[in-house]
């Protein structure tokens, strides 16, 4: 990844593209859970076998993604991008179309060894194009289309109650039509990121880097602290928001199921908006190490007021949105910052294998501490100790993200770096 100086018209168009490839991307990531009933009532797979289109997602990107990465510095953002955007459109047509079980776990399979490495080639444009100004507030808004690709995915029964009517397969074929339109606008982006090239004559500074397998561990101090954040930070909002949180303010909270869905749907929808908002401010006053101690400060805040005041969910939710909205609005910016350009894809591949792990790990061990206190409506007492082990988690990251300030966050280093 190289910083390349395009018009500034060129530049906006290619974020444009970006976004409107994660949003196909996000939309296809989450389409397996409004189908999970019809697929169990219709074609009688159990609970495993659901859980399962969703694990083969990030079980090979325990390993695969660092792959990605080392791909993205090698041949640039622009072939990964497309290459990988074919992937996810095959993973998404053959889980739709399969005729059996296998067929669907090997196109879920592929569809995330395709996105994740999608997801850094992503980013990497964006590092690429905006080096010198607005990085934050254009992976802001890239990332803003993500979410709202997945906020359309759990609104999709509502705006297509004809497709999930007549079953399990269209509301996926209309998940693979999102991945094709998702290609489409990563086939754009290539055919004007090689124009731009050609007129840059930037070819031969982005041909394929060499890999030097001893440098794949060689970043700064401030790196570390972020990949620590990285992994903490996502492990307990992904674990807890996607996987335990309704059934969590359904037990504790007495919400019923719609409202408890609602509930957390507004984290997500706060991020559509909040989070370019939060990437334009940072740009604007130059700082991010700061605010992003400040969103990871908030996570533990806000699993305390959950935990601790019956009557707080709407703080706590409230709370929860601006540390989603503002950590991810910073951490990618910051880490383009922190890593030298032609190794930012390796970088971000380092921080996704573990978070990977990370993101599995805290699933396994929050559903064992549940299982083990015997939570439940009648026992709500039972979830104290996965709040615990979040609220404990969240506070190391929290503790990291402030070391990462104190130790290279400071004013003049943050403005720095930006001159
Ligand atoms: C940019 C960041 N993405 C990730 O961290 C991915 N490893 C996992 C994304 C899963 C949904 N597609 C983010 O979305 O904040």
């Amino acid at each position: 990844m190289n910083p390349i100086t395009p018009s500034r018209a060129t530049a906006w168009w290619i974020c444009a593209l970006v976004a409107a490839a994660l949003y196909g991307n996000y939309y296809v990531y989450d389409s397996i859970g409004p189908v999970a009933d019809a697929l169990q009532a219709q074609r009688g797979f159990s609970d495993t076998q659901v859980g399962l289109l969703n694990a083969v997602y990030s079980l090979p990107n325990v390993v695969l993604i660092l792959l990605g990465g080392v791909l993205v510095d090698r041949f640039g953002a622009a072939k990964v991008t497309l290459g990988t955007a074919g992937i996810c459109l095959l993973g998404a047509l053959l889980t739709a179309l399969s005729p059996n079980f296998e067929g669907m776990v090997a196109g879920r399979l592929l569809f995330g060894i395709g996105a994740e490495t999608f997801g850094i080639s992503t980013l990497a444009v964006l590092a690429e194009y905006f080096a010198g100004s607005n990085v934050a507030f254009t992976m802001g808004l890239a990332l803003s289309l993500g979410r709202l690709g997945s906020y359309s995915t759990d609104m999709s029964p509502t705006w297509f109650p004809h497709a999930y009517a007549q079953g399990w397969q269209p509301p996926l074929l209309i998940a693979a039509a999102m991945a094709a339109a998702s290609f489409a606008a990563a086939a754009a982006y290539w055919w004007i990121d090689r124009r731009v090239s050609a007129a840059a004559k930037h070819t031969a500074e982005k041909q394929a880097q060499p890999f030097v397998w001893r440098d794949l561990l060689h970043f700064g101090k401030a790196y570390w602290y972020l990949l620590i954040l990285c992994v903490l930070w996502y492990s307990v909002i992904l674990a807890f928001r996607s996987t335990f949180s309704i059934k969590y303010f359904q037990h504790v909270h007495g919400l019923d199921l719609a409202a408890a869905g609602e509930m957390n749907s507004y984290v997500f929808l706060a991020a559509v908006f909040a989070t370019p908002a939060f990437g334009w401010l940072c740009d604007r006053v130059g700082r991010y190490a700061p605010f992003l101690a400040f969103g990871a400060v908030l996570l533990p805040i806000s699993l305390a007021v959950m935990a601790l005041s019956r009557s707080g969910l709407w703080v706590s939710t409230a709370l929860i949105g601006v540390s989603f909205s503002l950590v991810p609005a910073v951490m990618w910016p910051l880490a383009s910052k922190v890593v030298a350009p032609n190794r930012f894809g390796t970088a971000i591949g380092l921080m996704w294998v573990v978070q990977n792990a990370g993101i599995g790990g805290a699933n396994l061990v929050a559903g064992w501490l549940n299982t083990r206190a015997g939570a439940s409506a009648q026992n709500p007492a039972g979830y104290n100790d996965m709040m615990w082990f979040f609220g404990i988690c969240s506070v190391i990251g929290a503790v990291f993200a402030l070391v990462l300030w104190a130790t290279a966050g400071r004013k003049d280093q943050e403005l720095a770096s930006r001159a």
